[in-house]
């Protein structure tokens, strides 16, 4: 079943149009990585999935409801959640006070809110060790699971990652996409993310778009373009 489907879509902000014509669309289940060179359109795309640039043309469907139009405080009640690349955490506050701003659309009423957090515990026990620690406190791992937990808190169907493992060490990368594998596999969650880490990101993802000056050049299954000549020779580094 299709969750996301975007068609035709032409964005940019104010009169600069970044994305050109692009078709996109997403399963349920399926994690889908969108690679591509520095300044080709990559953020910009996912930005105008949430609802953060100017919109000319094209549809976005979820789940066959237009939300083309929707602002970005909206698109959360579609299921839509969002981690930005950079200013992801609120640095000054607590680990649990950033669950509780990423739980901010829950009905207050109800208990929703000590069930997510056990939930968000469960997926990082990091946070569930200290959670009164400052996030501007924690290594950079840690805050784009603070990042990352936030967003889980309203049990999205879609989670949109920018560049989740950018400037991490190694064996933080390797947490973090474990994580996101983690996420995809067991809550049900689709997951559209950019990544320079784009190996990595193709191995675990279902399929992978690839977004040159704002236009898809190539698609296919993680592992198509990882094989395939001209994504390695022109994406891919080799
Ligand atoms: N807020 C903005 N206002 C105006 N132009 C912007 C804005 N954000 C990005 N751009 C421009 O849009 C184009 C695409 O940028 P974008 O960040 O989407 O590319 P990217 O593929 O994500 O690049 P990178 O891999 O370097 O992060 C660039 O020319 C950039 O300067």
């Amino acid at each position: 079943m299709t969750l996301l489907d975007v068609s035709g879509l032409k964005s940019g902000y104010g009169e600069f149009i970044v994305i050109h014509d692009v078709d996109l669309s997403i399963e349920r289940d399926e994690m889908v990585t969108i690679i591509g060179p520095n300044g080709a359109g990559k953020s910009t795309l996912l930005k105008s999935i949430v609802g953060l640039t100017d919109i000319k043309t094209g549809e976005i469907l979820l789940n066959d409801i237009d939300v083309t139009d929707v602002p970005p405080e909206e698109k959360i009640y579609n299921g839509i959640c969002y981690v930005p690349q950079v200013d992801n955490v609120f640095p000054n506050l607590t680990i649990l006070e950033n669950l509780k701003m990423g739980a901010w659309a829950l009905d207050s009423t109800d208990d929703t809110f000590e069930d997510r957090v056990e939930e968000v515990y469960k997926r990082f026990p990091v946070l569930e060790e200290r959670p009164q620690q400052k996030a501007r406190t924690l290594s950079g791992g840690q805050q784009q699971m603070v990042a990352m937990g936030a967003a889980l808190m309203l049990d999205p169907n879609l989670l949109i990652l920018d560049e989740p493992s950018a400037g991490l060490a190694p064996q933080l990368v390797d947490d973090v996409f474990e994580k996101i594998v983690e996420i995809n596999e067991q809550s049900e969650t689709a997951v559209l993310m950019v990544e320079q880490n784009a190996r990595r990101a193709l191995e675990e993802s279902d399929r992978g778009v690839v977004l040159d000056l704002g236009e898809t050049k190539m698609r296919g299954a993680g592992t198509e373009l990882l094989e395939s000549d001209e994504a390695q020779e022109l994406y891919l580094g080799t």
